[in-house]
């Protein structure tokens, strides 16, 4: 399969790099391009193989899968730049939340879909969620999961959760390293350990409990229940967690949303523009 991708900044170089490191293409059929071309090329550069292409055009016509890796805004340009050049043969997968399906569809005459990745499909873990267009068969959805599934675990989610489900899959990672990061500022700050040794200690607890939960161990709850003795300090601990924490992830989801609707009501805007024009 050829593979197409178009935009290679953060999340589409990491794709890049994830699928040819992966094994669920070869080097040689990855094309790629970047409207700031050096970007691609040092991408190319990097992994000898992967063909480097100036023209938006010569990816699409070279390749069977294409991956849309801009920024939401940027998606009515690309798409109508891209559409001539699409034949029904093609498959289009958007990698970002706020463009829809039917939005994807309107634009193009071929099968599209979505596919979010998280930057936890780098170490060949965690989700990337899948939503298809109308018109896929049921062994078409299996045949590309399972192409997915070579770096990552696939999900199929409907449309109206996509913002959540992305919270979670694909801003996870940053919300809750930033949160261990506030772990590791407050250790150094209220006692007297290095930061190193607290880097290295969060590390490898972060890294445990996410092998005890792989393993099949615990859940969340039984083991909040095994770490936390009755009447002990983790209690404490946990009182001001609970204090604290009360309607964070509440607020976070909200605004989150808020920022998603934004961005489809301004790319229903451009998506009009481009139809009247
Ligand atoms: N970061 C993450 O963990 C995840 C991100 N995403 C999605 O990935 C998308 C990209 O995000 P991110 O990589 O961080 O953004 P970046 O700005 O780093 O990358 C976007 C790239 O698209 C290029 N580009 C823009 N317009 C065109 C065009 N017309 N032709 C060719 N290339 C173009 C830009 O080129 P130039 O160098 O000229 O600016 C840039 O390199 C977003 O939509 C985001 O929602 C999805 C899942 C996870
Ligand atoms: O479009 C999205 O939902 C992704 C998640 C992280 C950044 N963008």
């Amino acid at each position: 399969m050829q593979v197409g991708v178009i935009g290679t900044g953060n999340m589409g170089r990491i794709l890049v790099e994830t699928i040819v490191e992966s094994g669920a293409a070869q080097k040689e059929e990855m094309i790629i391009t970047n409207r700031t071309l050096d970007k691609a090329k040092k991408l190319a550069d990097a992994y000898p193989g992967i063909k480097l292409k100036k023209k938006i055009s010569d990816v699409v016509k070279q390749s069977n899968l294409l991956f849309v890796c801009v920024r939401p805004l940027q998606f009515p340009d690309v798409l109508q730049e891209i559409a001539p050049y699409v034949t029904r043969d093609h498959i289009v997968s958007s990698i970002t939340s706020p463009v829809e399906i039917g939005q994807l569809e309107q634009s193009l005459p071929c099968k599209v879909m979505r596919s979010i990745p998280s930057i936890t499909n780098r170490a060949g873990k965690g989700v990337l969620l899948l939503t298809y267009g109308s018109n896929w068969e049921t062994h078409e959805k299996e045949k590309i999961a399972n192409w997915f599934s070579e770096f990552s675990h696939p999900y199929e989610i409907e449309e109206k959760v996509t913002r959540v489900a992305s919270d979670i899959v694909s801003c996870g990672p940053a919300f809750f390293s930033y949160l261990l990061q506030s772990f590791i500022d407050a250790a150094v700050s209220e006692t007297e350990i290095e930061r190193k040794d607290a880097e290295y200690l969060t590390a490898e607890m972060i890294q445990g409990l996410s092998s005890l939960f792989e393993k099949g161990f615990y859940t969340l709850p039984s083991l909040q229940k095994k770490v936390h003795v009755p009447g002990g300090i983790t209690g404490e601990g946990l009182k001001v967690l609970h204090r604290q924490s009360e309607g964070m992830f509440e607020d976070l989801f909200k605004a989150t949303h808020e920022k998603y609707y934004e961005d489809k009501e301004l790319l229903a805007e451009k998506f009009t523009k481009r139809q009247d024009s």
